[in-house]
């Protein structure tokens, strides 16, 4: 079995390179740049065959937010395969229709959208709107809400998949550790005036809470508080200093007025610092709790996080009476995201690589008892793709092992704020979505992007000008937070997130200004490093120079791909053209929906690249996404290939 990287040009149907040698050299002008489609020589491939469930799928093929179009007489064999040519039985995805109306064909949206879902969002409409709108993601916060609620959000979200063709993919956002407010008894937020004293304390009130006074979530909050400490809410929007201790209660008086929300975020400061010793921000587990864990332990019986073991998680054996562990919630969580199938979930104020390896590890182990109990394939399982949220100072330290051990980072600039001088937060925006373009993982800037927005119809100078920062640093995705859980404008903040990224993509691509990125090596073994240089060649194919078109005038990068891994490296390399993702598992193909410049479709395809490519470009053209002459470059990873041709 050869690996090879094949090239095609007019003067050769197929240029088999030696091993070592995949450097690609443009062959051809580009005065001269249609080609003739090309046949694949079969016994130069690299082949794996087609798995089992890919030929006998029925002949689905899915656009990013499309209906599933059923083809029946399409078949999977490796003889060029039968195609549809009634266009009227494709339907066509409304959001990726829309956008390319909108946009014309090589101004599709590149970045992409999460939108958190919150009171303002979960009925179905809501949702559907913000899908037609461009959602890419739909992010529940565990923080808020009950898991019943949050399961209904899924649910929708599932059903306006099925029902309208949607792949809007599922992020849960875990509570983490961090020390916040209650709920405010169920009001929607509470004014502090300046000089007022509240109360902040761990006791239980029920019904009967007394006035200015806020419930905390960290039973340690007493103790670790000091008189004098500066405490601030939500990173800054409201502030207070703590003038007096009583038992529980921590009394405060309000510096710096402002509105309280709900189960809003706090920390607390000393001369200037955050204070973070005594494992401050980590919850200790509660007395009852311990005492439940000591009792199973005694009895032999595994638990959640002594399977994932770790100080951080509670390791019951090393830490008797003061267990400092992710919460029992947060495990509960994670369970039912597990259980639900949730795309991604997303782990509040990480601070080493050690706890994204132990919740994989968890992860990886009970998606397959989950698959034995249902059994359901491996390939219908998704393995759930773990978020790092960067909002906290020992994530920053420990960044590049973070990221490294992660599926995706999070700039979770709300927390992060909080914890670092705001002045520093756009250089560590800038490094986070650097490091994780270098490591070639998704990376999402998060917070605040269009805050004004929760209330006002349209945004503030500087919420524009901050998106387009985001856009311009070529981050993979944008999330709105507030402006689209409880906002009064979330489908206008959305469109404002979709037009601006759209206008700056194409500035930046017309006037040719970013600067190019050195990308190392990502891959381990020599197959990975062949498809990263496949991918590296055929985006550097698609890259515009002098601001007009690109090199060889190519209209879009076709990846067939099983795993995404070759979709995520075209996407990384960030070319002027779109990327058309085919993939055969509805998992994976929401997933790529979190990332830059990759327009998701599920297709069965067999490991027959011109039967492949026929079928596509058939039922591509009926849909108007893409036109005879078109030039195409297809990548694939299951015959490492790049060709080279014109729609026929
Ligand atoms: N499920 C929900 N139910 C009620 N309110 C919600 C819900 N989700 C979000 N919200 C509201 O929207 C606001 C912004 O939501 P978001 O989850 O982005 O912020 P956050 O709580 O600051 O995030 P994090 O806790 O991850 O730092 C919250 O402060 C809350 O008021
Ligand atoms: C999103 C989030 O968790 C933050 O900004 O803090
Ligand atoms: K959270
Ligand atoms: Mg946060």
């Amino acid at each position: 079995m050869s690996q090879s990287l094949h090239l095609f040009s007019p003067s050769s149907s197929g240029v088999a390179l030696p091993k070592h040698s995949l450097r690609f050299t443009p062959s051809v002008s580009t005065s001269n740049r249609r080609f003739p489609v090309t046949s694949f020589p079969r016994r130069c491939c690299f082949a794996i065959r087609a798995s089992a469930s890919a030929s006998s799928d029925p002949k689905v093929l899915e656009t990013e937010n499309g209906k599933p179009e059923v083809l029946s007489h399409v078949t999977a064999s490796p003889e060029p395969a039968a195609v549809s040519s009634d266009s009227a039985s494709i339907e066509v995805d409304a959001v990726t229709e829309v956008e390319l109306k909108e946009n014309g064909f090589r101004s599709t949206r590149r970045t992409k959208l999460v939108c958190t879902i919150g009171p303002a969002t979960c009925g179905f409409k809501q949702l559907e709107a913000l899908a037609v709108g461009g959602m890419n993601v739909a992010r529940i916060n565990m923080c808020h809400g009950e898991r019943e609620w949050h399961k209904a959000v899924i649910e929708r979200v599932r059903r306006l998949n099925e029902e309208k063709g949607y792949a809007v993919a599922i992020m849960m956002d875990t509570e983490g550790s961090e020390i916040h407010m209650d709920d405010l008894g169920g009001a929607p937020s509470a004014k502090a005036e300046d000089g007022e004293i509240w109360t902040f304390t761990v006791r239980a009130f029920g019904s009967s809470r007394p006035e200015r006074t806020i419930n905390v979530n960290y039973d340690g909050f007493a103790e670790d508080v000091a008189i004098g400490d500066e405490l601030l809410v939500d990173g800054g929007m409201v502030r207070f200093e703590v003038i007096e201790k009583i038992g529980p209660d921590v009394k405060c008086r309000c510096t710096d007025p402002g509105l309280l929300l709900p189960r809003a975020n706090l920390t607390f400061w000393r001369d200037g610092s955050l204070v973070r010793e005594r494992n401050a921000m980590l919850p200790t587990i509660s007395a009852k709790i311990q005492h439940h864990l000591e009792t199973k332990q005694n009895e032999g019986e595994e638990w959640p996080w002594k399977a994932v073991g770790g100080d951080r998680f509670g390791d019951i054996g090393e830490t008797k009476n003061t267990v400092i562990c992710w919460r029992r919630v947060d495990w509960l969580d994670i369970d039912f995201g597990i259980a639900e199938g949730v795309d991604f979930i997303a782990i509040s104020f990480v601070k080493s690589a050690e706890v994204i390896n132990h919740l994989k590890s968890y992860i990886a182990a009970r998606s397959c008892d989950r698959m034995a109990d249902d059994g359901i394939s491996l390939l219908q399982c998704s393995d759930i793709a773990v978020i790092a949220k960067i909002e906290s100072i020992d994530s920053l330290k420990n960044l590049e092992e973070i990221i490294q051990a992660s599926d995706g980072a999070m700039v979770a600039r709300g927390d992060l704020g909080a914890q670092i001088p705001l002045e520093q937060v756009p250089s560590a925006q800038q490094r986070i979505v650097q490091v994780c373009r270098q490591l070639n993982k998704p990376v999402i800037v998060a917070s605040q992007l269009l805050e004004s927005m929760i209330e006002y119809p349209t945004p503030t100078r500087a919420e524009v000008a901050d998106v387009s920062e985001a856009v311009r640093q070529r981050a993979d995705a944008l999330m709105l937070s507030g402006e689209s859980a409880m906002g009064q404008f979330p489908d206008k903040a959305l469109t404002v997130l979709r037009s601006v990224s759209v206008r700056i993509e194409k500035w930046w691509r017309e006037e040719k200004r970013h600067e190019a990125m050195e990308l190392p090596e990502v891959g381990t073994s020599f197959s990975d490093s062949i498809s990263e240089e496949i991918c590296t060649s055929a985006a550097k194919m698609g890259f515009s120079i002098l601001g007009k078109s690109n090199n060889l005038g190519v209209d879009a990068l076709f990846v067939y791909t099983k795993t995404g891994h070759m979709a995520s490296l075209l996407s990384r390399c960030r070319p002027d053209c779109p990327i058309f993702a085919f993939t055969t598992t509805t998992s994976v193909r929401r997933r790529l929906n979190l990332q830059w410049g990759l327009i998701p479709f599920r297709l069965s395809f067999s490991d027959d690249m011109e039967s492949n490519l026929n079928k596509t470009f058939s039922l591509l053209k009926a849909r108007g996404m893409i036109k005879s002459g078109d030039l195409i470059i297809a990548v694939s990873d299951m015959l490492q290939s790049i060709q080279v041709m014109n729609v026929p």
